[in-house]
C-alpha cells in the first residue's frame, strides 16, 4: 500500500472546507489513494488585531504550511489562490488550480438589499484596500471600518450590529453554505475582485513527481489561464494586500479579456485598463494591462497605502 497523501491546511472553516474538497476530488480521481488532512495554524490566523495591510509580509498564510512540506509532515497545501503571493518560495509550485467558483464580491447586510440602498454615512466593514477603494469611488459618503477574521467571525460582527453592511467574497460565503446571506453581487467589469479570487490552488514541492502526478488530475486549464493573466498583472504592479489592485480575466473562445484596476483606498480614485489577447500568452496580456495602468500614473497608488 502506498503512503497516504497528506494535505496541510489552515484551520478556519473555509480552509478546512477547501482542503476536504481537494481530498475528496483526489480520492475520486485515484480510487484506493488514502488522503488525510494536517490542520495547522499560520501567522495570518494568529494576528487578528491588525489589518493584513499593516502586518505586511507576503505569504502570511503560507509559511507554516510550506515548512510542513519541507519537513515531510505534509505532501501538499491547499490555499485560496488570492492569498498566494505572486512569487512562491523557491522549490514550490502551484501544481493545480481548480475550476473557479463565483469570483465576485458579496454585499452582505441584514437591513439593506444593495450598496445603493445604504443611507448616507452608513458603516461598511472591510479591511481590504481594494474593496475600500471601490466603495469610496461609488459612495464617498460611507464610513469604512476595519473588519478582519475568518468568514464566520466577520458575519458574527455584522450580526452584532457593528456594521450596516460588510463585503466578502461570494466564493467563501457559498462554500460555507451561507450563500443565502448574499444580498447583492459586486461584479465585473464595474467592480473587480482580487487577482485569483474564487480559485483554489494546490501547492507542492516542485520535485515531488509522484505527488504532482496525483494532483495533476485536478487542473482546470481555463481557470489556470485566467488567473495566470491576473497574477502576471499583479506581479508587474508589485501587488500585495498593502495596495488596492483588482483583476478579472474572461476566457472566451476567441481569446482572453483582462480587466485591471488600481485604486487609492483613501480618496476613492480608480485607474482602469483592459486589453484582449490576440493569441499571446496570459502572462504577456497581464503585463500589457499593467503597463497601461502604469502609463496612467498607477505608480503613485502602488506605494503601500498603510
Ligand atoms: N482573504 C481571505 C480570503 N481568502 C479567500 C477568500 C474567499 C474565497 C476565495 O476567494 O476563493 C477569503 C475571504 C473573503 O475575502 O471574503
Amino acid at each position: 500500500m502506498t503512503a497516504p497523501l497528506r494535505i496541510a491546511t489552515r484551520k478556519s472553516a473555509l480552509a478546512l472546507w477547501q482542503a476536504e474538497h481537494v481530498a475528496s476530488l483526489l480520492r475520486q480521481a485515484h480510487p484506493g489513494l488514502q488522503v488525510e488532512l494536517v490542520p495547522l495554524s499560520t501567522r495570518g490566523d494568529e494576528i487578528l488585531d491588525r489589518s493584513l495591510a499593516t502586518i505586511g509580509g507576503k505569504g502570511l498564510f503560507l509559511k507554516e504550511l510550506e515548512i510542513a512540506m519541507l519537513e515531510d509532515r505534509a505532501d501538499i497545501a491547499v490555499h485560496s489562490l488570492k492569498d498566494v503571493p505572486a512569487e512562491l518560495e523557491p522549490g514550490f509550485v502551484l501544481s493545480a488550480i481548480l475550476p473557479r467558483a463565483d469570483a465576485a464580491d458579496a454585499f452582505i447586510s441584514n437591513d439593506y438589499a444593495a450598496l445603493t440602498d445604504l443611507p448616507n454615512g452608513a458603516r461598511v466593514g472591510t479591511s481590504s484596500l481594494r474593496r475600500q477603494a471601490q466603495l469610496r469611488a461609488l459612495r464617498p459618503d460611507l464610513q469604512l471600518l476595519d473588519l478582519r477574521g475568518n468568514v464566520n467571525t466577520r458575519l458574527a460582527k455584522l450580526d452584532e450590529g457593528h456594521y450596516d453592511a460588510i463585503i466578502l467574497a461570494c466564493a467563501g460565503v457559498e462554500r460555507l453554505g451561507l450563500g443565502g446571506r448574499i444580498r447583492a453581487r459586486l461584479a465585473s467589469p464595474d467592480w473587480l475582485p482580487a487577482p485569483g479570487q474564487g480559485a483554489i490552488a494546490v501547492e507542492s514541492r516542485a520535485t515531488d513527481a509522484r505527488i504532482n502526478a496525483y494532483v495533476a488530475a485536478l487542473i482546470d486549464e481555463e481557470t489556470r489561464i485566467a488567473v495566470e493573466a491576473e497574477r502576471a498583472m499583479n506581479e508587474k504592479l508589485g501587488g500585495s494586500c498593502a495596495v488596492a489592485i483588482g483583476a478579472w480575466c474572461v476566457v472566451a473562445e476567441h481569446g482572453l479579456t483582462l480587466h485591471g484596476m488600481v485604486g487609492n483606498a483613501a480618496s476613492g480614485e480608480l485607474l482602469r485598463a483592459q486589453a484582449d489577447s490576440r493569441g499571446d500568452t496570459p502572462v504577456s496580456l497581464g503585463h500589457e494591462v499593467a503597463a497601461m495602468l502604469l502609463a496612467q500614473g498607477a505608480e503613485t497608488f502602488l506605494t503601500p497605502q498603510r
